[in-house]
């Protein structure tokens, strides 16, 4: 029999520290057993060198972009091919000079940066402000009774001390976080307690780790939805695609150990790669508000109704996007339970108002309200006077060339001033990108993407990338020209000096600029310095830009006529595509706002609407079918119109028919038409002939005048070579008739008559009677008779008969009969 060995005293025991993780398992709560078996990653496997725990969140992103072939050059690669052509016809000019010489370069002195000037500029009368408590700056609010007090705040100064999970911390270390920022040390306990937060703090300060650290762990703890299934249950919501991409790579980097999955649904990247990753209900999804709407809309298995945790970041800059009415129907979408933390960097009303609204009983962090730029951001300014506004490109020059070589930003006010400054400085040897609005979101990302892996020394952006962006290392933050406010500026020079590393922002500030200036001074709370370069030094510069303007003027005519070249051949292939594709089109994208027009909302009760307003609505809905057929079918619909025409014409001509065979009707005149006492008109017939009144004698006699006259007409004949009658009867006046005047008839050929075609009577189109389009008679559109518009006779506009508006007859405005 087998029984379990004994161990004897004098016997060695070799020491077996390792635990079998199996049978710990088996005494483990089922739920905790689970929880493992989930969230740690089982092929996950200890590394020598921390450098090795860097997560490539690019890898993960390359899955969102669609890369395009493009047949055109890269601006890089003209400036590349021009400075290579331009240093050969150098060489080549050099050595026919002067064969045998060395060339000692004159202003190679003034490549160098000690010939600047820099002082200190300090503050008259200003004390510096006290620094207080050990986390400077940071304040829990609880100003209205509405935002409850962060009791345990100021106690946490680890991330060890916050119980997070080891997943959680071992990715905090592998992104070299030591200790936890202010707003972090404060918004992670909160978070993670199930509280709703409203938080105000710097740019820079490390904000969407203190949103993302609660947001895992609550993943961790809790790994799938109340229905067992994979549902969403976190939206972390941004105002700007490159912001999303940047907590997309957060998020990711801080769940590298975790099996947690996270999608991105922001504008600009493939929409159908993010409609697969939504269908697979991430846990955690990353968006912005517009990209969003669209896909709870077109993506099939998508939706809010899960969300357990929603985050608004950047919460001022997305009401100042004018993001309101999605946001609003985002978070209508969203689970009442849910638990929400909206951040700011600015405590404005209208985010005050949106917390209202989108937070219960929150706790409100208030680490610092952006009003001043980061303690070690060094601030430089250098005087542009009023004739020395076009030095400016000079001054940037200089600067990057001699002074701030690498992990620069610059700052440019316009799109197209960053595209001219970029050919300029690449020819000057700068290794320099752009990064706008006029470029799509796949070269904006490759942008970026360069600049944070060292291709590019400079970037040349606009605001697009004030704010949010957190790119690792970035030294220099320089000002091509003041921004329009100072919270805009403290944005941009925010760029660089983030948490807690070192930087410098150096702006070019113009006589228009120094209201802003003044404020900047006034706010910040060390001393600023003034640059000033020589004046042979920007001279020189002034030079070589000069040089190169006409090569870099040619270099922008390429591209534009490259740019041209391409337009033209897309609409050429998009012509082709229509006139080859008989099939109508995929129905399009719903979408809750189309041309400025809003959605009515399902879950609102529509109002009643009166008469007149449905049938308005009705008319523009028949219209817009009317368009959208058009549209759709461009065939169909013309031929559709063509059929409506003939069938009303033909119906037309049908009734006219009918009644040129009958006799004319033989009628009471109705006074209701006339100026009498409209109360009483059932019996006017008996009053006219009772009324022996003057006046009645002599209106009944008019009448019947008048009425005699109009049974003469109708006697003549209809048909024939009719033509417009000199005399005008009760249709037209002058040039009117029944049935055209000259041209009219009918039945006529030429001149008229029935199916004439040029001056015809009955369909005729110039001159023509019935139905005739100018100077017709019964239809004529210009001078006809029945029914011409302009001159016709009954029912013309202008100088028609019956029906005629101007000088026509029976009921025409100006010159006709009654
Ligand atoms: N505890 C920490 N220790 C060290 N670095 C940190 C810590 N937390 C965040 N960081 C780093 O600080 C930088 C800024 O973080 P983050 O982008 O989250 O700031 P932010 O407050 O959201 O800024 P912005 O308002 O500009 O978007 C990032 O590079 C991040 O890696």
């Amino acid at each position: 029999m087998d029984l379990v060995k004994t161990i004897a005293d004098d016997e060695d025991v070799e020491e077996d520290n390792s635990e079998d993780e199996s049978d710990v398992d088996k005494t483990k709560p089922s739920v905790l057993s689970k929880q493992a078996k989930g969230d740690f990653d089982n092929k996950f496997h200890f590394v020598g060198n921390i450098d090795e725990y860097h997560y490539d969140s690019w890898s993960e992103l390359a899955k969102y972009v669609k890369e395009k072939k493009y047949v055109k050059r890269s601006i890089d690669e003209r400036i590349a091919a021009s400075t290579v052509s331009r240093k050969r016809q150098q060489d080549d000019d050099l050595t026919m000079a002067m064969p045998d010489v060395e060339v000692e370069d004159d202003a190679d002195h003034l490549m160098s940066e000690s010939y600047d000037v820099v002082s200190t500029k300090d503050k008259k009368g200003k004390k510096r402000p006290q620094r207080s408590g050990d986390l400077a700056g940071v304040k829990v609010e609880d100003d209205d009774g509405y935002f409850e007090k962060n009791k345990q705040f100021g106690q946490i100064s680890s991330f060890h001390q916050m119980n997070l999970s080891r997943p959680l911390l071992k990715a905090i270390t592998a992104m070299n976080f030591v200790t936890p920022t202010p707003v972090q040390a404060a918004a992670i306990p909160v978070g993670l307690l199930g509280r709703d937060i409203c938080g105000c703090a710097a740019t820079g300060t490390g904000k969407t780790a203190a949103y993302m650290l609660p947001i895992l762990e609550r993943l961790l703890f809790k790994p799938h939805g109340s229905s067992g299934t994979a549902v969403t249950r976190v939206l972390v919501l941004v105002p700007t695609r490159e912001l999303g991409v940047q907590v997309f790579q957060v998020a990711k980097q801080l769940s590298q150990f975790t099996r947690i999955q996270i999608g991105l649904s922001v504008g600009g990247l493939d929409i159908k790669a993010q409609e697969a990753s939504l269908r697979s209900n991430p846990d955690i999804v990353i968006a912005t508000p517009g990209r969003l709407i669209d896909h709870i809309h077109n993506t099939p298995t998508f939706h809010l109704d899960d969300i357990e945790l929603l985050i608004l970041d950047e919460a001022d800059r997305m009401l100042d996007e004018h993001f309101a009415d999605q946001l609003n129907e985002i978070i209508k979408e969203c689970s009442p339970t849910r638990q929400t933390m909206l951040f700011s960097a600015t405590m404005t009303e209208s985010v005050e108002d949106l917390a209202t609204l989108s937070l219960k009983r929150p706790v409100k962090i208030f680490i610092d309200s952006n009003q001043s730029v980061a303690e070690n951001l060094q601030q430089e300014f250098i005087k542009i006077r009023k004739n020395q506004e076009n030095d400016r490109e000079a001054i940037l020059a200089a600067l990057l060339t001699r002074t701030f070589h690498d992990h620069v930003i610059v700052f440019v006010p316009t799109k197209k001033g960053a595209h001219h400054l970029h050919v300029l400085l690449g020819l000057l040897g700068i290794k320099a990108g752009e990064l706008h609005g006029d470029m799509n979101q796949i070269e904006r990302l490759n942008t970026l993407k360069r600049f944070k892996e060292d291709e590019y020394d400079v970037l040349l952006a606009t605001d697009v990338a004030a704010r949010g962006l957190d790119i690792y290392g970035v030294k220099t933050v320089i000002n091509y020209e003041l921004p329009n406010s100072f919270q805009h500026y403290i944005h941009r020079v925010g760029r660089t000096a983030r948490a807690g590393r070192v930087g410098r922002s150096v702006s070019l500030v113009g006589e228009k600029e120094r209201r802003l200036f003044r404020e900047i001074i006034r706010n910040s709370k060390n001393p600023v310095k003034s640059r000033s370069i020589p004046s042979e030094v920007i001279a020189k510069f002034k030079q070589d830009l000069e040089d190169m303007s006409v090569e870099a003027e040619r270099i922008l005519e390429e591209e534009a006529t490259d740019k041209e070249l391409k337009r033209a051949d897309n609409t050429v292939c998009r012509a082709d595509q229509i006139m080859n594709n008989k099939e109508p089109p995929a129905p399009g994208r719903e979408w809750f706002e189309k041309r400025g027009q809003k959605r009515p909302q399902e879950d609102q009760p529509m109002e009643p609407m009166s008469g007149r307003k449905k049938k308005r609505l009705e008319d523009k809905q028949h219209r817009l079918q009317k368009k959208l057929s058009k549209e759709v079918h461009p065939l169909n619909w013309r031929h559709q119109r063509k059929m409506d025409a003939l069938q009303k014409e033909a119906d037309f001509q049908v009734r006219c028919a009918k009644r040129a065979g009958k006799q004319p009707r033989i009628r009471a005149f109705n006074d209701r038409n006339g100026m009498e006492d409209h109360s009483k008109p059932s019996r006017s017939f008996e009053v006219d002939l009772t009324n022996t009144s003057r006046q009645a004698v002599k209106k009944l006699k008019y009448k019947t005048t008048e009425f005699r006259k109009e049974e003469r007409q109708a006697k003549k004949p209809f048909f024939g070579q009719g033509g417009r009658q000199t005399r005008v009867t009760k249709q037209g006046k002058k040039e009117d008739g029944f049935a055209g005047k000259k041209h009219g008839g009918f039945a006529g050929k030429k001149q008229g008559g029935f199916g004439g075609k040029k001056e015809g009577g009955f369909g005729g189109r110039k001159q023509g009677g019935f139905g005739g389009k100018k100077e017709g008679g019964f239809g004529g559109k210009k001078e006809g008779g029945f029914g011409g518009r302009k001159q016709g006779g009954f029912g013309g506009r202008k100088q028609g008969g019956s029906g005629g508006k101007k000088q026509g007859g029976f009921h025409g405005k100006k010159q006709g009969d009654p």
